[in-house]
């Protein structure tokens, strides 16, 4: 079957709530499997809200289905367990712990951690897993957080700005490491980086407003230079992502 005609994730009418602000405002949204789907959209539109209203950990309503299954009533901890990661804006490696300790401590129970296929893809990491996560540069930091979310054998990972904040020359190796991660999982991602959203994304979602404006293949963002200057605070020509 064509898999944009069997999505793993598909998001209808959702509406979140922050405080007595009301952020998304009827979010539609489909992300294909074994795709990679890049939200894009200015600052403060809704994008890591959006993140946080699948997993259930803003107040929500409306419709999430996920592999087949009705999971927008459901608690976080159960939408997990479900199989689907989260790698957080801020990384949220714990610097006191070790390497090994951080992705130990990721280990879902009851599952079957896959450090082989982890170290494989992150050999960085498998020669530092005695050194404390602080001591990572902001890069490695990054792998770890991503290797934490693929620890455990998820059907999804919502990776929410991975190249926030990184040096060019850092951005070009984090964005090596997300086309290996994308070979393993379908990933729905927060990216700011036009270039990098550009190289990673088959299919793209356009917020505006807690809204979703524009839901489709990935090509719009390569010959539509008006979608991106209407609805992205993004420059089209980025260094650092590679080509
Ligand atoms: N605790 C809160 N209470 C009320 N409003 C909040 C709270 N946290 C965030 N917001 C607002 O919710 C809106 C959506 O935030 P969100 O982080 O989802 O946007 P975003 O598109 O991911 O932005 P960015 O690119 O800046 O991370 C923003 O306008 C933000 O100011």
């Amino acid at each position: 079957m064509n898999p944009d005609h069997d999505p793993l994730l598909e998001v209808t009418d959702l509406h979140a709530y922050l405080g007595d602000s009301h952020i998304l405002q009827g979010v539609r949204l489909t992300v294909p499997r074994h795709r990679v789907t890049v939200l894009l959209g200015r600052n403060g539109v809704g994008k890591t809200t959006t993140m946080r209203a699948v997993l259930g950990l803003v107040r929500r309503t409306g419709r999430v289905v996920f592999a087949g299954d009705e999971i927008g009533q459901e608690e976080t901890h159960d939408i997990v367990r479900r199989g689907i990661g989260y790698v957080p804006e801020d990384r949220d490696v714990f610097h006191g712990l070790t390497v090994g300790e951080n992705l130990r401590i990721a280990e879902r129970r009851g599952g079957r951690p896959r450090y082989d296929l982890v170290y494989e893809l992150f050999p960085e990491l498998k020669n530092r897993t005695k050194h404390l996560a602080g001591t990572l540069s902001g890069g490695q930091q990054q792998m770890l957080s991503l290797a934490r979310g693929l620890l455990n054998d998820n059907d999804l990972l919502l990776i929410d700005e991975p190249t926030k904040g990184l040096a060019p020359v850092v951005v070009r190796e984090v964005v090596d490491v997300l086309e290996r991660t994308a070979g393993q999982t379908t990933v729905l991602m927060v990216e700011q980086n036009l270039a990098v959203a550009r190289r990673l994304a088959d299919h793209i979602a356009v917020m505006v407003d807690g809204a979703i404006v524009l839901n489709g293949p990935a090509t719009r963002l390569a010959d539509d230079d008006e979608t991106v200057r209407a609805y992205l605070s993004v420059e089209s020509a980025i260094s650092g992502a590679g080509s």
